[in-house]
């Protein structure tokens, strides 16, 4: 059996998302590649007479959405969100918690997803997991001022952090700062560890995704699934 094609599932997915869109919702555009479909289904629409403003969760996003003519929020202009659409990492069946930032976007990512009413996540099945850990590695952002004693603290927790390079230097994340993969196996008490990690001084933001997916659209061979929490 020849394996399935992920751009056709990522892409039946975020067209399924932005079916959810009206007239006159403020949206968040999330980051990577499924979401990448999502903001050229939006473009289609906004070109067909759909009235809406966009808010990106990166640099990246904001220039894709700009050069497909989605209208974007305005500078200083800070109004509830109705409804962010965004890729994962991995989502947890039953919980529906998240791992993501794999494309170095996390800090954008959950300062949009939490601003909003709804979140509504989109992947093709392989992201699918029983209990978050191992899948991918938690990306965790930290300053870069002293990240050396920042990784240190991760790696006295157990967690294996590898500093996130590109092209042999440290990768700088749109706020500035660093990222450090964790390589976790399985993690029992998000929540907890969330919390242990929001304490520890230098570390920003994580990549868990806790209670913000309202709804997780999956992209399968056979079909959407859609998953409500
Ligand atoms: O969290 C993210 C970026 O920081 C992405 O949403 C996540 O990595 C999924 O990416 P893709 O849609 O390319 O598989």
């Amino acid at each position: 059996m020849t394996a399935p094609d992920r751009s056709i599932l990522k892409r039946a997915a975020a067209v399924r998302a932005v079916g959810e869109v009206q007239d006159g919702m403020v949206i968040g555009l999330g980051t990577g590649s499924t979401s990448a479909f999502a903001i050229e289904e939006l473009s289609r629409r906004v070109a067909a007479g759909l009235k809406i403003v966009g808010v990106p969760t990166s640099e990246r996003t904001r220039l894709m959405a700009q050069q497909q003519g989605v209208p974007l929020l305005k500078p200083g202009d800070r109004p509830r969100l109705d409804l962010t659409i965004d890729g994962a990492d991995q989502v947890e069946r039953g919980s529906l918690d998240l791992v993501k930032g794999a494309g170095g976007a996390l800090l954008g990512e959950k300062i949009v997803a939490s601003a909003s009413d709804r979140m509504i996540v989109i992947v093709d099945d392989s992201k699918i997991v029983e209990r978050l850990g191992k899948a991918t590695p938690l990306p965790v952002e930290i300053v870069s001022f002293g990240w050396r004693y920042t990784v240190d603290r991760l790696t006295a927790l157990g967690l294996r952090p590898h500093l996130r390079l590109v092209d042999g230097k440290p990768f700088v994340s749109d706020a500035g700062n660093h990222i450090a993969d964790c390589h976790i196996d399985e993690i029992a008490d998000a929540a907890g560890l969330e919390a242990e990690l929001s304490s520890l001084v230098g570390v920003v933001e994580t990549g868990l995704f806790l209670g913000l997916a309202s709804t997780v659209i999956v992209g399968r061979p056979d079909g959407i699934e859609v998953m409500q929490r």
